[in-house]
Parts: structure tokens; C-alpha cells; sequence
């Protein structure tokens, strides 16, 4: 695809969530996160790279003691999302006894959320929660698969902005856009 072709999407595309609404969105989830994760000295991993913007949006929000950390695992990486996860970097952390908060941009078909889940609970950790910053409504859901905290509720279109890419490019909207004829 050609970058006049990356921009012209951009400039047809639907405004889905406004910057407001976006940073709203992070308000909530950042307060039920402080409810719910305070006392437990958590350690945040962001999911490179759609978690990157969630994650630091969500992270200057909290007043607590948390540690950063990241893992990057990818399903989709400029093909239709295979069914298996491709892992290209494994957190740092030990996360053994520890209270883990996964963040992502996205919860699609789940199963990216899902595997890193999985992985975490194989580290023995004390605990796992996961938070997104949007969720696409769809009967195709990875089973039982569901966030801890959500920021906003999309309909099945394809989004971008916020950490979300479109062929790489834009996740550095802060607004939230559906690509236009995407049903
Ligand atoms: O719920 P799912 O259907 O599994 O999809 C959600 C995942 O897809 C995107 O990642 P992608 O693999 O495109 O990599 P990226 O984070 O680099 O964009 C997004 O960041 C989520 O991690
Ligand atoms: N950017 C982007 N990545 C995704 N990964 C899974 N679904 C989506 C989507 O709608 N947009």
C-alpha cells in the first residue's frame, strides 16, 4: 500500500471515538484499576506494539507502586491473524507469585488475550488481569474470553488509532476511527 493510500483511508474513515471520549475511557479504567490492583503491587505488561499507547495513557494514571514491564506477541502482523500466537519477546520480569496486569489495545477474537493468559498462569502468578481499551462486539470471541477492565465497546468494523495500526500506520491518532465500508 502506498502512504497516499494509508492517508486517503485516514481521511475516509468514520470518527468512531472521539480524543474525549478516548481519554475519558482511560480515566474510568485507570480508577477501577487503582480500586481493584492498589494494594497488591502489580506488574503491568504491555503487548507490543498495540499496548503501547494504552499502556502509558493507563500508567501515568495510576498513583500506586507498579513496575512496567512488556511482552511482544503478535497474531496478525500484516496477514488476516493466524490461530496461533508468534512471540517475539518474552517479559523480563520473574512473575512467579506476582499480581500481573496484561494491557492491549484490542480484544478482537481473543485469542491473542487469551494465550498470553494462558502463558501468565503458567508462570505461576498470583494473580492475572487483563485491561483494553476497546472491545469488538461479535459472536466470534475466543470462549469464556473476557477483560477485567474495557474502555469502550466497538462495533465489527476495523479500527485504528490509539495504539491500533492500520498496515502500521496511525496508531499515533488519539481518536479512534473505522476503516469507511468496513461492515
Ligand atoms: O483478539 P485478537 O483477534 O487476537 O486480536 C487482538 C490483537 O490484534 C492486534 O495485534 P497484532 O497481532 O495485529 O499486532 P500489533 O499489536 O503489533 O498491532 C492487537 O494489538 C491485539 O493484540
Ligand atoms: N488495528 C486493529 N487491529 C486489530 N486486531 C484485531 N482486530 C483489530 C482491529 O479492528 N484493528
Amino acid at each position: 500500500m502506498t502512504l497516499a493510500e494509508i492517508e486517503a483511508v485516514r481521511r475516509s474513515a468514520d470518527l468512531v471515538f472521539d480524543r474525549h471520549a478516548v481519554d475519558s475511557a482511560y480515566d474510568r479504567m485507570a480508577k477501577d484499576i487503582t480500586r481493584e490492583l492498589c494494594d497488591t503491587n502489580p506488574v503491568i505488561l504491555c503487548v507490543m506494539s498495540g499496548g503501547l499507547v494504552p499502556t502509558g495513557e493507563l500508567f501515568t494514571r495510576l498513583d500506586f507502586p507498579v513496575q512496567l514491564d512488556y511482552l511482544h506477541a503478535t497474531r496478525y502482523q500484516g496477514t488476516q491473524g493466524g490461530l496461533t500466537l508468534n512471540w517475539l519477546a518474552r517479559p523480563l520480569h520473574d512473575l512467579k507469585r506476582r499480581t500481573v496486569l496484561v494491557v492491549d489495545d484490542i480484544l478482537d477474537e481473543g485469542l491473542t488475550l487469551s494465550a498470553i493468559m494462558e502463558y501468565c498462569r503458567e508462570q505461576d502468578v498470583e494473580a492475572v488481569y487483563s485491561a483494553v481499551l476497546v472491545e469488538k462486539k461479535h459472536h466470534r470471541k475466543a470462549p469464556g474470553l473476557t477483560a477485567d477492565f474495557v474502555g469502550l465497546e466497538v462495533e465489527d468494523r476495523y479500527v485504528f488509532g490509539c495504539g491500533m495500526d492500520f498496515h502500521g500506520y496511525w496508531r499515533n491518532l488519539p481518536a479512534i476511527y473505522a476503516v469507511a465500508g468496513t461492515t
